[in-house]
């Protein structure tokens, strides 16, 4: 392996304001000081955190904060830092605040989706006029990179729709009363402990956080301003229990879904984009039926691309903390930039695996003589190398040439180290009971 080059960090520390020191706030300080040495060295330059602006000094938080770096002063809190990341949630202080960082040159991370469907605009000339960059991955399905997808990566392509479930809260409500029956307030209660709400959880069930992230999503997917006000919105606060047992008995079941799509000029009719939220049956074998608890799925169908599909947890501190520092590595990163900029990095340091040392799920073919304790010897041989078998599938055949029977086996196991695996097909095919080893696959997903 050769050294690595990028250790020496040329650029001075990048002065970092947390705004907000809530469910995402708190693990967005916590990642940013305990993973400190490898963002310096992805980055190109050291984040020193200055402070994280809260409104109680005292409130319990979902992650320890050193007492030294909370205030309750975000106005002289923003105006030191080369970058701001907002978190407090609504309309004001938050909006104030980001003007406040632009007008100071500060580069901002928000994760608020209400203010940037409000003023999402506005706040991104602003940024763009003052030369630094605004940035709101997080404010869309949580940790799902779906924003810069849309906006780098399809930048060459014509979006035609996206659909998708991009509220957790309502989703893991749904699927809460969809698969124990829970009732519509305990789902909620659940999902508010757990995180995934916002401060006042009606934008949640009434649809206007999907609203606010669709109005988002329909405005980078068709490069187009759309305000709310654009966005048909239906919550979920009037879906009985008796709905869902109804959908379920037909296959179908019930998710509040946040679509934009175009619809080509046809007929003397004008064409344009249905932005909506609402909720949806969907077949129970539909891709998005599959979506449990507060997980995110977003689809995307692009003239050229085709179909895509992003999915993961679209709620919840950590995984929205995650989307944060992605967007804040990334404007550093062009803060950085006066040199060539650091965009990939080998730092890690990482060891190539071999596949030996893999750990999967494999599924054995083998077919056997039919005779008693073959199983048994199977399993023994399993054992002895520590890999545990989930299911034996066995199908009795006869040869046609000895007319002797024999057995078809098909061994699922559980996870299991390579070499094990290895070893203990080649005992098996030392077996005088077995006449063939007919496929070793690694199985995925199960
Ligand atoms: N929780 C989640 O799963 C996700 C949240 N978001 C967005 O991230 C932002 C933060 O969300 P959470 O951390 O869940 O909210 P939260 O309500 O847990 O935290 C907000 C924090 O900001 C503080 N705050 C509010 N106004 C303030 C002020 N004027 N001065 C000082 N501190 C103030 C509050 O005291 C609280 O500590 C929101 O915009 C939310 O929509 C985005 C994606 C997922
Ligand atoms: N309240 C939101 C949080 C993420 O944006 C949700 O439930 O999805
Ligand atoms: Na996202």
């Amino acid at each position: 392996m050769t050294a690595p080059t990028n250790h020496v960090l040329a650029h001075k520390p990048l002065k970092v304001a947390l705004l907000g020191g809530g469910n995402v706030g708190a693990q967005v300080a916590r990642i940013l000081l305990d993973d400190a040495d490898s963002l310096a060295a992805r980055t190109g330059a050291r984040f020193e955190l200055l402070g994280i602006a809260v409104r109680n000094l005292d409130a319990p938080r979902t992650a320890p904060l050193p007492r030294e770096l909370l205030t309750t002063d975000a106005e002289a809190l923003v105006k030191e830092a080369d970058l701001v990341i907002e978190l407090l949630g609504g309309l004001e202080p938050a909006r104030s605040l980001i003007q406040t960082a632009i007008a100071h040159g500060a580069s901002v991370v928000s994760g608020n989706k209400a203010l940037l469907a409000a003023d999402g605009a506005t706040l991104y000339q602003q940024a763009d006029a003052a030369g630094v960059q605004l940035s709101y991955e997080a404010a869309v399905a949580g940790a799902i990179p779906i924003l810069r997808p849309i906006r780098d990566s399809l930048a060459g392509d014509q979006i035609t729709r996206v659909l998708g479930i991009v509220n957790g809260t309502t989703n893991y409500i749904l699927d809460q009363m969809d698969s124990t029956g829970a009732d519509f307030a305990t789902a909620l209660a659940e999902a508010q402990r757990l995180g995934y709400a916002e401060a006042d959880p009606t934008a949640d069930v009434e649809g206007h956080d999907a609203a606010a992230k669709a109005a988002i999503l329909a405005s980078l997917s068709f490069h187009t301003r759309f305000a709310l006000e654009n966005v048909h919105c239906e919550g979920i606060s009037s879906i009985t229990a008796a709905d869902i047992a109804a959908a379920k008995e037909a296959g179908l079941v019930i998710k509040l879904l946040a679509i934009a799509e175009k619809f080509p000029a046809k007929d003397g009719e004008e064409g344009g984009v249905s932005v909506r939220v609402h909720p949806t049956l969907l077949p129970r074998e539909h891709p998005l039926a599959a979506v449990h608890g507060a997980f995110n799925a977003v689809f995307v169908e692009a003239e050229y691309a085709g179909e895509l599909m992003f999915y993961g947890q679209g709620a919840g501190g950590t995984p929205t903390a995650s989307a944060v520092l992605g967007d804040l590595v990334s404007a550093a990163r062009r803060i950085v930039l006066g040199g060539p900029g650091r965009t990939e990095t080998t730092t890690g340091e990482v060891a190539a695996l071999g596949i030996e040392a893999v750990q999967t799920s494999y599924c054995i073919g083998l077919t056997v003589a039919d005779q008693p304790g073959v199983l048994a010897q199977i399993a023994q041989l399993f054992a002895g190398q520590g890999v545990s078998i989930e299911t034996i599938r066995q199908t009795i055949h006869r040869d046609s040439v000895d007319q002797e029977d024999y057995a078809e086996l098909r061994i699922v196991t559980h996870r299991a180290l390579e070499s094990a695996l290895a070893g203990t097909v080649e005992q098996i095919r030392q077996l005088p009971v077995t006449r063939e080893i007919t496929s070793v696959l690694r199985v995925e997903g199960i």
